[in-house]
């Protein structure tokens, strides 16, 4: 086996917003890759899903049950859901550990998250565990949208702010996953990304009060974290634009291996020389304490 052969799986985290299609294209991804007979592992950390079109090969609902979460913790679902995930997330390192031992047998490993996003944006349990995935596979964010509830320039910001901090917060190869093209074409969506002057056309068109001008002005700050997109249009219902999914994929892949595991191994090694430093300086005050007590 080739050293290429070797390395691990790419990891495609799923998220999105409720309701965005994350679970059917899991399925789809799924099917799709047993068709070429190149299974991938899957992962369920939805704690709340009540029925899944695939058997995930760990599932959250396994270890915790969020609605005895809900009530031990005189929570409602959102908190129940959130800190059952926290719960399972300690137990994350395991998670990895089985991920790696079946790295060779699989082709991709594929993650279903909860709809509730801010996971990502503000929740430490998010953190670790993309981190977690991150540092033992080549780790791709695909973040669903559900492209028929984004024509409206409003919800389509609002879409692309939280995209833009999970980027941020990630820093994890992003790829923008147009879903339910089946219904609407995402075309209007590139053109709102690609061309300014289009967007802010559509706005003022569709609305002319203070949150359309706060929509326009928002698009001008989002113009670089467009730059730093792949985008794909696909129909989870009928697998249309699953090839050019994965090709887009593949270079986030690349991105990966260029410039997220050089800065991962980068900071690595900062961590490993802090703490021999203050290792070594611990060891230095120990002796002259123990000059001095001579
Ligand atoms: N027409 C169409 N419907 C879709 C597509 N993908 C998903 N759906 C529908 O959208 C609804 C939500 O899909 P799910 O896969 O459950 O969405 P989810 O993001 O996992 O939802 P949560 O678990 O609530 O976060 C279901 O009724 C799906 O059948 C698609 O490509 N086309």
């Amino acid at each position: 086996m080739s050293n290429k052969e070797k390395r691990a799986p790419p990891a495609l985290i799923i998220i999105g917003m409720a309701g965005s299609g994350k679970t059917t294209l899991l399925q789809r991804l799924n099917a799709y890759l047993h068709g070429k007979e190149q299974p991938p592992y899957t992962l369920n950390l939805d704690p709340a899903v009540s029925e899944l079109p695939y058997t995930p090969n760990i599932d959250i609902r396994d270890t915790v049950d969020y609605k005895e979460v809900m009530k031990q913790y005189n929570m409602g679902p959102n908190g129940g859901i959130l800190t059952a995930l926290n719960l399972f997330t300690t137990k994350f390192d395991q998670v990895v550990e089985l991920m790696e031992k079946r790295a060779d047998q699989i082709s991709h490993v594929l993650v279903d998250t909860p709809g509730q996003i801010e996971i990502f944006t503000w929740s430490a349990s998010g953190a670790i565990i993309t981190e977690a995935i991150a540092s033992s596979h080549p780790a791709v964010v695909l973040y669903v949208i559900d492209t028929p509830r984004c024509n409206n320039p409003a919800t389509f910001m609002s879409n692309m702010l939280y995209a833009c901090s999970i980027l941020y917060k990630t820093r994890l190869p992003f790829l923008l996953v147009f879903n339910k093209t089946d219904v609407q074409s995402h075309d209007f969506a590139v053109e709102w990304m690609t061309d300014f002057e289009a967007f802010q056309r559509d706005v003022h068109e569709r609305d002319d009060t203070y949150m359309a001008s706060l929509t326009g002005s928002m698009s001008l700050m989002l113009e670089e974290f467009y730059n730093c997109l792949n985008i794909v249009g696909v129909s989870a219902v009928t697998g249309e634009g699953i090839d050019a999914l994965f090709a887009q994929v593949d270079k986030c892949v690349e991105e990966y291996e260029k410039e997220y595991r050089p800065e991962m191994e980068r900071l690595k090694k900062e961590k490993e020389e802090r703490l021999a430093e203050e290792k070594k300086r611990n060891v230095e005050r120990l002796l002259s304490d123990l000059t001095l007590d001579a």
